[in-house]
């Protein structure tokens, strides 16, 4: 049964897609067979794994909206044992579509049931927002990673995440467990990284993942070229920390 991980966070730019992208390409690289959600309206986890948007027929927003079989939306990327189903702006309307449709809070977990069966892991990259498209991830998911950034005001917003992670576990998925939190674009050289690291592990302790992701030029440069870190430039330190990290997601269970 394969497990499904929720990447979110309402906050924008705190490296929700490159982890995405890149754990889900390192989940690959380690032999598990992986399926990548973008439900993103921005798309950028489609272009992330080297999809060309032109390319899409029908995307997440079909899913969501028209019933359409998640199956017949998976399409192969650059990298063996990963698949993605991908969003295109398309999907910027499907927010405000939802809210008067039937069960709308369990669409995309129902769409899931045929297809947890053929993959090891199913990751969901989330759009910077806590609305319904976030909350069908959430009630989708075993598990929610949420990447946090190694800087100023990292902890804001925070409280608002945990307790729509609380609603969901109420009212739509008593199931869903916070994997961990994930502190990304750290720079080691300032002390401000280092305070945020404190803090975090002070608030989350055992949920924050061991793995810290630096910044690292290779990760940023990567999506441009449609390829993964583990393809664009496997020797590089983000290639090596995203694979620390599939290790660690892995061992989780
Ligand atoms: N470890 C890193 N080192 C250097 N650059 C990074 C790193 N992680 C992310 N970035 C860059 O930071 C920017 C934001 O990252 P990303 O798109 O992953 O965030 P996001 O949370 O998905 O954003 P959004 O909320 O808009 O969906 C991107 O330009 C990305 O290339
Ligand atoms: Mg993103």
């Amino acid at each position: 049964m394969g497990r499904i991980i929720a990447i979110a966070n309402q906050k924008g730019g705190v490296g929700k897609t490159t982890s995405s992208v890149n754990l889900s390409a390192c989940l690959a690289y380690l032999g598990k067979k992986v399926l990548l959600i973008d439900i993103d309206p921005q798309g950028n986890a489609t272009s992330g794994v080297g999809v060309n948007k032109g390319d899409v027929d029908q995307c997440i927003y079909e899913v969501l909206i028209d019933d359409v079989d998640v199956k017949d939306t998976i399409m192969e990327t650059k990298v063996e044992n990963l698949h993605v189903v991908p969003a295109t702006i398309s999907l910027a309307g499907a927010e405000i579509e939802l809210v008067s449709t039937m069960s709308r809070e369990v669409r995309l977990k129902t769409a899931l049931q045929e297809v947890k069966e053929m993959y090891d892991y199913i990751i969901i990259d989330c759009p910077p927002s806590l609305g319904l498209l976030t909350i069908n991830s959430l009630t989708a998911s075993d598990a929610i990673v949420i990447p946090v950034q190694c800087e100023y005001y990292a902890l804001e917003g925070l409280s608002q995440l945990l307790s729509t992670v609380r609603l969901v576990q109420k009212h739509l998925n008593h199931d869903l467990e916070i994997d961990g939190v994930l502190l990304t674009m750290l720079d080691a050289r300032t002390n401000l990284g280092l305070q945020v690291i404190e803090e975090v592990k002070k608030y989350f302790q055992d949920k924050v993942y061991r793995t810290i992701i630096p910044r690292n030029i290779r990760l940023s440069e990567a999506p441009s070229h449609g390829e993964p870190i583990i393809i664009y430039d496997p020797k590089s330190r983000g290639a090596e920390v995203y694979l620390d990290l599939a290790r660690e997601v892995i061992r989780n269970g």
